[in-house]
């Protein structure tokens, strides 16, 4: 977080606001953060490794605590699922499921799949591999609407099976508005969070209603939402 290639970014908000980059990290850096991670080893290894990090944690905890949204799946991919620490615990906790984890070919490149987890390079808003079930954890925060609805519109069209298992499953920051329910910290942070996603990329945090709007507005019929780890949930949503 205090490497200059990500601090560069917040001293050009001033001058981003009079220009047309997409991001202050395009004002700093003249390429988009995934682009500059791409071709810079340096960025790409310590973001893997911070989100690595992360995926630990929340999977643990999504596997204790929502074992039966994983139920009657054959098939999952996690999508943008950096180098698999999700998608590994997934496959060792359900033998069942066949994983894959799916990202840019920069990222999964040499990584060997074995039993039922694999890797697979491409892009997301070109073709995800078809699955009964598609995981996108802490990837729409990193986008706007227009990019949410197409990469939700991607996973959608993905689903093999039909039914209550074919889903899409989201896990995220979900924004509280209720003043009174939230405190301090918790606010502060998911403002942090806010602003780093508009500073780094092109996303923002979201509360509910943002949320059905995007998944309503990719063509699923309904939602449900299981608040897992503090500020962030897991949303499923169905076709
Ligand atoms: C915030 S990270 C989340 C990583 C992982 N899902 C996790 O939570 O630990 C976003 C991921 O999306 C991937 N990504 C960005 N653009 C992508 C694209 N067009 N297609 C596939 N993956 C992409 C990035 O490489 C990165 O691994």
């Amino acid at each position: 977080m205090l490497d200059s290639i990500l601090t560069k970014p917040w001293y050009e908000v001033a001058n981003w606001f009079q220009n047309d980059d997409p991001t202050p990290f395009d004002t700093a850096q003249g390429k988009t953060f995934w682009a500059y991670a791409g071709v810079e080893p340096k960025l790409n290894h310590s973001f893997n490794e911070a989100m690595a990090s992360d995926a630990r944690l929340v999977t643990s905890v999504v596997i204790d605590k929502c074992k039966g949204v994983f139920k009657g799946l054959d098939s999952l991919v996690d999508v943008g699922g950096g180098t698999g620490t999700v998608a590994k615990a997934i496959s060792k906790a359900f033998p069942e499921i066949q994983c894959t984890a799916f990202d840019l070919p920069h990222v999964v490149d040499g990584l060997q799949g074995s039993g039922n987890l694999k890797f697979v390079g491409g892009n997301m808003f070109e073709a995800i591999p078809p699955s009964d079930s598609i995981l996108l954890k802490w990837i729409l925060h990193d986008w706007n609407d227009e990019e949410c609805v197409k990469i939700l519109k991607k996973s959608k069209e993905a689903i093999t099976s039909k039914g209550k298992e074919g889903k899409v499953i989201i896990i995220d920051m979900m924004m509280e508005d209720s003043k009174g329910d939230i405190d301090d910290e918790s606010v502060e942070t998911q403002l942090f969070f806010d602003m780093l996603m508009m500073v780094l990329v092109s996303g923002k945090e979201r509360n509910e209603e943002e949320w059905a709007q995007l998944i309503f507005s990719a063509g699923f019929s309904d939602y449900k939402i299981t608040p897992v780890l503090g500020l962030r949930s897991l949303i499923e949503a169905f076709p």
